[in-house]
């Protein structure tokens, strides 16, 4: 297993993808830190990599807040004696016509994922550099990182954000031996587009299914994406066969988007 003995940091991991990744770099042979809002269901996740003979910690952290993200950080070394791979994960949607997009939404969404992915680039790559370890970092993006989608524009700007930060990082933190790369998701079946689904009934007036249906009618593989779709890429950016790799966003998307 390519990462045997690796410690990972998962944020946004008690459900939908994050709680995958955790589950699959698990059974690559890391122990995880598992960094969420939600308590309870970080619990059930730590149990699942429990039963996978692997070592797993979980930290309540908002990753929209630095100090936070930092402490989160030094758990994951304390508790599980190293750290290696950092997964920003955790975001949000919004669905909304631009014209009515208001500044505290334009806040919100950009405070998590925006500024929660570079806390997390930060805190990771500060320990990486103090330690003098190699280090991966990758982030979540999405096919809104590639393409605006209708009603979900500030969503798109975040993922957009999320790219442009990645290529920066990816060249800031190179001579270090740290790598940063990006996921980018596209139809992916969790809580976020059970709340999307139902935002864009509320817009347009479609029913309860319609908007995901249209999406999934665009993917050239012809179903929805699963978290364990994303975890494979993730597992190969986490490992050594990802080591000439950097400041790439990659699209794993069934075929939706091509850029
Ligand atoms: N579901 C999809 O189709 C796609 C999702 N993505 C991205 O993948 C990532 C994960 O998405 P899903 O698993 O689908 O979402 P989800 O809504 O199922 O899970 C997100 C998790 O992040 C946590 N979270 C939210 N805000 C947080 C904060 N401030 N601090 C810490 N944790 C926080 C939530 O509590 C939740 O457990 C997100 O960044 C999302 O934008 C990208 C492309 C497609
Ligand atoms: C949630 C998401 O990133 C899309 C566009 O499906």
């Amino acid at each position: 297993m390519a990462i045997t003995g690796k410690v990972a940091l998962v944020t946004g991991a008690a459900q939908g993808i994050g709680r995958g990744i955790a589950l699959r770099l698990a059974q690559d042979g890391a122990d995880v830190a598992l960094v969420d809002l939600k308590p309870e269901p970080l619990h059930a996740v730590a149990a699942e990599i429990a039963a996978l003979g692997r070592r797993a910690t979980t930290f309540v952290a908002d990753v929209g807040d630095r100090e936070q993200v930092r402490a989160a950080v030094d758990h994951a070394a304390r508790e599980l004696g190293g750290f290696d791979i950092m997964v920003n994960n955790a975001g949000i949607a919004q669905v909304k016509a631009l014209a009515s997009v208001m500044p505290e939404d334009v806040e919100r969404i950009f405070r998590i994922n925006v500024q929660g992915v570079l806390w997390g680039i930060q805190a990771a790559a500060d320990r990486f550099v103090a330690s003098g370890q190699k280090g991966k970092i990758i982030n979540a993006c999405s096919i809104a990182g590639h393409d605006g989608f209708a009603l979900l524009g500030v969503y798109s700007a975040t993922k957009f954000a999320v790219r442009g930060l990645t290529q920066a990082a990816a060249k800031e933190y190179a001579s270090k031996g740290i790598t940063v790369n990006a996921y980018c998701p596209g139809v992916v079946g969790t809580s976020m587009w059970v709340e999307i689904d139902q935002l864009f009934s509320e817009i347009t007036g479609a029913e309860k299914g319609e908007t995901f249906r249209k999406y999934v009618d665009g993917i050239a593989l012809g179903r929805a994406e699963t978290p364990e779709d994303v975890a494979g890429l993730v597992s190969y950016l986490s490992g050594p066969d990802s080591d000439y790799m950097t400041g790439q966003s990659v699209l794993i998307d069934g075929g939706l988007v091509y850029r």
